[in-house]
C-alpha cells in the first residue's frame, strides 16, 4: 500500500519547468530513493511534499489526504517529517535540551525555547528525550552543546529530534552530503536500523550512489524535471537510460 501518491506534478520557475509531469508512488514501510542528475528537480519536488512550494499542477496526497495548501507545521503534524541537508539544531542548546524541544512540541502542538529549562523537571518529556538519545546511541553526549558535536553526529540528533515526533514518512535531503566516509557508514547503519526497527516510511534524496544501493528498496531516477525510471536497485544500476541520464556521474 502506498502512503505518499503524487499524480501529475508540475512546478515553474520563471521560464524553467523544474517539474513536469511528476508520478511517484512510495509504498508503506519501504526506504525509496529519489537520484538523478544536478537541477533534476528533486529539491523541488520534496519542497512540494513539505509545503516549501506548491506546485502549479497536480495532487499530492499522503496517507489519502492532500497535502497541497497546507502549512508546513501542518503537514507535519500529519505525520511527515523532513530532515535538512544542513542539520537544524540549536547549537547553543545541549544535545539533552535539543531533543527535548520536539518531545515538547509533540505533546503540547508547540514550543517556546526558554520553556526548556522550566520543563527539566518534566518527567515524562525527559524520559522521553533520554531514551531517543539512547536509540541514537547518543546517551554519553547529552551534556554536550550541540554546536561541538561532529557533522555525523549533529545529523544522528537532528534525525532523532525528528523520530521524536512519531512521523509516519521521513524525508531526507542528503543526510551525507559533506561527511566523512566513516560518518556516512554510520548514517547508513542508523538508517537501516530505524527502518528494520520502527514502523517509518523513508523517501531519500541522494548523490552517493554507495548511500543509496545500501538502503533504498526502489528508486525514482529524475531526469530534466520528470521520472525517466522508477524500478528496484538491481534493475537501476544497470539500466543504460539512468547511466546517460547521469552522463558520467557514478550510477
Ligand atoms: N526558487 C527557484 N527559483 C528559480 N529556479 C529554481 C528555484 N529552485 C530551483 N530552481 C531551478 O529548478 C531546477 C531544479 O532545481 P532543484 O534544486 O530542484 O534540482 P536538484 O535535482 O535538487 O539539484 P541538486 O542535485 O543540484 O540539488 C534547477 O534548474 C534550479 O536552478
Amino acid at each position: 500500500m502506498s502512503i505518499l501518491e503524487v499524480k501529475n506534478v508540475g512546478k515553474r520557475f520563471g521560464g524553467l519547468q523544474a517539474l513536469s509531469d511528476v508520478n511517484l508512488s512510495v509504498k508503506e514501510n519501504s526506504v525509496h530513493a529519489i537520484i538523478g542528475p544536478n537541477g533534476a528537480g528533486k529539491s523541488t519536488l520534496l519542497n512540494c511534499l513539505v509545503g516549501k512550494l506548491i506546485p502549479d499542477t497536480g495532487s499530492v496526497m499522503f496517507d489519502g489526504q492532500s497535502v497541497l495548501g497546507r502549512a508546513p507545521y501542518e503537514i507535519n503534524q500529519m505525520g511527515i517529517s523532513r530532515v535538512f541537508q544542513t542539520p537544524e539544531i540549536f547549537g547553543d542548546l545541549t544535545v539533552l535540551e535539543n531533543m527535548m524541544i520536539p518531545c515538547l512540541a509533540k505533546r503540547d502542538g508547540a514550543f517556546e525555547l526558554n520553556a526548556i529549562a522550566s520543563v527539566m523537571s518534566q518527567r515524562d518529556i525527559l524520559d522521553k528525550a533520554e531514551a531517543m538519545l539512547l536509540e541514537m546511541n547518543m546517551a554519553e553526549k547529552r551534556h554536550m552543546h550541540a554546536a561541538s558535536l561532529s557533522r555525523g553526529d549533529k545529523r544522528r540528533l537532528e534525525i532523532g529530534m525528528c523520530l521524536s515526533q512519531e512521523p509516519r514518512l521521513l524525508l531526507l535531503d542528503e543526510p551525507t552530503a559533506g561527511m566523512a566516509r566513516a560518518d556516512t557508514n554510520n548514517t547508513i547503519d542508523l538508517l537501516k536500523q530505524i527502518s528494520d526497527q520502527r514502523n517509518i516510511t523513508i523517501a531519500i534524496i541522494e548523490h552517493d550512489m554507495h548511500v543509496v544501493f545500501s538502503l533504498a528498496n526502489r528508486i525514482t531516477v529524475l531526469a530534466q524535471g520528470t521520472p525517466l525510471v522508477e524500478d528496484d536497485p538491481e534493475n537501476i544500476r544497470g539500466n543504460p537510460k539512468v547511466r546517460e541520464a547521469y552522463l558520467g556521474e557514478t550510477a
